[in-house]
């Protein structure tokens, strides 16, 4: 086993950690910290990303329920985030094993320099036994409050480390057909080979009282990681050795597949595909969507109908189809204005006409399909 094939990324969700009426649920805390320790002692260099700031700190701040504004959810999470370090460091020292808290922005995962960094100090802290405890920073971080992305966070953070799993866990037993609480009818989907359309419906909104993701987030989360080379489980852990057996390939709840064709993307191409600002956007036609999609083709500016937004050589952009779905993004090598000028142009009347570092607009080197 190498190093990064050792490596289990286990996210655990607000509703698993806290009551729904807020507060640590510090037996579970004790629960999981022995299910930890039980991948941990199985010889697995283990990484938490935890949610529950948030809801274990509202009422301690006087909320009733899990507040709604968004500098009321940052204060609740800064009294809530040491809270749950505490609690995590008091249950993970029963079993000899330190924690150390890491607490990341998407704004982070933006630049190349910090995600580096990001990555030495988990090393560092794995070669030395400690189990890094990665949450959102909540106090600064406005599109997490927003969105509740944790789970996002996690399949960053497994493709980041190059885990070899990533463990999604949650207050139900996987990925159903429906939403079970509100379809008794509703059946278990025990294993995802791609991730389609139809998975993404089921998937439906947002979930629990205290949890801000859903399914829906999660299968997001399958998405990136299983695409990054990942393989992903999402599900439950309720009793003494769940989480040791879930990652043996005996859980309850939802395997996703590693995409086959992920060649685990390289630093590079995760950095352009999911962490990087986009500048702009560039739609292109048919035929330019089967040669990036399905040719592993570079994109030329013949294929080019129109350019939206304001960028420059080496920035990221988007290229969306005629009906405006989003099929990748890449790193550009021509500004936004000189594509405007020859988008739709055969490479010769280009060559003609602007002068430019490298004729593709996007090379394929530098392009990933979403
Ligand atoms: N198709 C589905 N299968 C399973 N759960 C679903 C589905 N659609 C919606 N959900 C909801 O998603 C919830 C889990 O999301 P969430 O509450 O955000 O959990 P967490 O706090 O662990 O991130 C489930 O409790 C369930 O109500
Ligand atoms: N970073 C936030 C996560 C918010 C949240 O509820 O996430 P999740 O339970 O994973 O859907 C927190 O710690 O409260």
């Amino acid at each position: 086993m190498n190093m990064e094939a050792n490596r289990i990324v286990v996210k655990i969700g607000s509703s698993s950690l806290t009551s729904d009426t807020g507060g640590l649920n510090v037996d579970q805390m004790a629960f999981f910290a022995k299910e930890l320790a039980s991948l941990y002692q199985a010889g697995y260099q283990v990484l938490l990303v935890t949610s529950g700031a948030v809801a274990a700190g509202f009422t301690a701040l006087g909320f009733e329920s899990r507040p709604k504004l968004l500098h009321e959810k940052q204060a609740s999470a800064a009294v809530g985030q040491a809270l749950l370090m505490q609690a995590y460091q008091d249950k993970l020292s029963k079993h000899g094993i330190g924690a150390a808290q890491i607490l990341l922005t998407r704004y982070d995962f933006t630049s190349r320099q910090r995600v580096h960094n990001a990555s030495m100090t988990i090393d560092e802290l794995l070669k030395r036994g400690f189990i890094p405890i990665i949450n959102e920073n909540d106090t600064v971080s406005v599109n997490e409050l927003k969105f509740g992305d944790n789970d996002t966070l996690s399949a960053l953070v497994g493709n980041l480390v190059k885990a070899s799993k990533l463990m999604i866990i949650t207050d139900i037993d996987g990925l159903y057909t429906d939403n079970p609480r509100s379809n008794p009818e509703a059946t278990r989907i025990d294993r995802v080979t791609e991730i389609t359309e139809d998975i993404y419906r089921i998937a439906g909104g947002s979930g629990s009282a205290v949890g801000t993701g859903g399914m829906r987030s999660k299968v997001e989360a399958a998405r990136i990681a299983t695409r990054g080379g990942v393989s992903v489980f999402i599900g439950r852990v309720m009793q003494q050795g769940d989480l040791l057996q879930a990652v043996n390939d005996h859980g309850h709840g939802t395997y996703f597949d590693p995409n086959a064709n992920s060649n685990n993307l390289s630093m590079k191409k995760q950095w352009v595909g999911y962490h990087s600002i986009v500048h702009g956007s560039i739609t292109v036609d048919h035929g330019a969507v089967l040669a990036l999609q399905k040719g592993g083709k570079s994109l030329l500016p013949v294929g080019v109908k129109q350019v939206s937004g304001e960028f420059h050589p080496g920035d990221v952009v988007e290229v969306i189809d005629e009906n405006e779905v989003i099929i990748g993004r890449g790193i550009t090598n021509y500004a936004s204005w000189q594509l405007q000028a020859v988008g739709g142009l055969s490479t010769d009347e280009v060559s003609k006409r602007i002068e430019v570092s490298r004729i593709e607009v996007i090379h394929r080197d530098e392009w990933v399909t979403l």
